[in-house]
């Protein structure tokens, strides 16, 4: 198998004084779909936010594409996450310019100079999401889902090989839901890992992946209750 994107041995997680989660052992690699599962409060967030070094590892060996992440100096913090693609709550898109002009925005602080090759990214990545004829329009002009989709379009525009969504289809309707899961899941196909936190059990039957759950300060691969074949073992 291809070389680790993320490598976590023995790892212990802090939201200040309180220890989240503690033995994180886990293996990520390239074309990977995989979900976070859990309670509230049970730690899929603070583990997404240490692969992008918005919180410090505690303890262990921590490796995100290459980056020592318990040795890791702020300042390189941004050339890791120029390698991630993000989609979290926090990184919503800027209400004051267009979809056109929020991905431009994007691949200009990212190095992007000239006009032709950053028209040709955005109309890419518009297709790729389904928005090819969205880019005139403002943040507010578009529905939940249809906004979700450009933030995917966003992250994924630099090609990262990682992309962390957490909780993607959270403020969704059940079908625009599994349309955004099932982009992820595309995207996974074509060679990114994909790591999504979800509520929604649904989804895990209808696009399969790996799946860890965080319960009582573990984290635990619980692939196997998710396969179809032990489903039908069940029936
Ligand atoms: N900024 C913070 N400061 C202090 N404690 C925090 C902070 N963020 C989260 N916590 C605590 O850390 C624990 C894990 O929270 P986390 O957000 O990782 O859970 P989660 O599994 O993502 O939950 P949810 O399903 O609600 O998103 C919780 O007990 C939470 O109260």
């Amino acid at each position: 198998m291809d070389e680790a994107l993320i490598r976590y041995k023995d790892v212990e997680i802090h939201q200040q004084e309180l220890c989240v989660l503690n033995d994180v052992n886990l293996e990520l690699h390239k074309g990977e779909f995989v979900y976070l599962i859990g309670k509230v409060g049970s730690g899929k967030t603070s583990l997404l936010k240490t692969f992008y070094g918005e919180l410090d590892v505690a303890a262990g060996d921590a490796e995100v594409l290459g980056y020592d992440m318990l040795h890791i100096k702020r300042k390189h913090i941004p050339q890791l996450r120029r390698k991630l693609g993000i989609v979290f709550q926090d990184f919503q898109l800027l209400t004051d310019r267009t979809v056109y002009d929020n991905l431009e925005f994007v691949l200009r602080a990212t190095g992007w100079k000239n006009k032709g090759e950053i028209k040709d990214r955005i109309s890419e990545v518009l297709q790729l999401v389904g928005m090819s004829n969205k880019g005139y329009k403002y943040p507010n002009e578009l529905s939940g889902g249809e906004q979700q989709r450009i933030v995917i379009a966003r992250a994924v525009l630099n090609s990262p090989e990682v992309i962390l969504a957490d909780e993607p289809t959270g403020n969704l309707d059940v079908e625009t839901g599994f349309a955004i899961t099932q982009l992820l899941h595309s995207i996974s196909e074509a060679g990114s890992l994909v790591i999504m936190t979800t509520h929604n059990m649904q989804l895990l039957w209808e696009y399969p992946g790996r799946v860890y759950r965080c319960a009582d300060h573990l984290i635990t691969d619980v692939t196997e209750q998710y396969s179809v074949a032990s489903s039908i073992e069940e029936k």
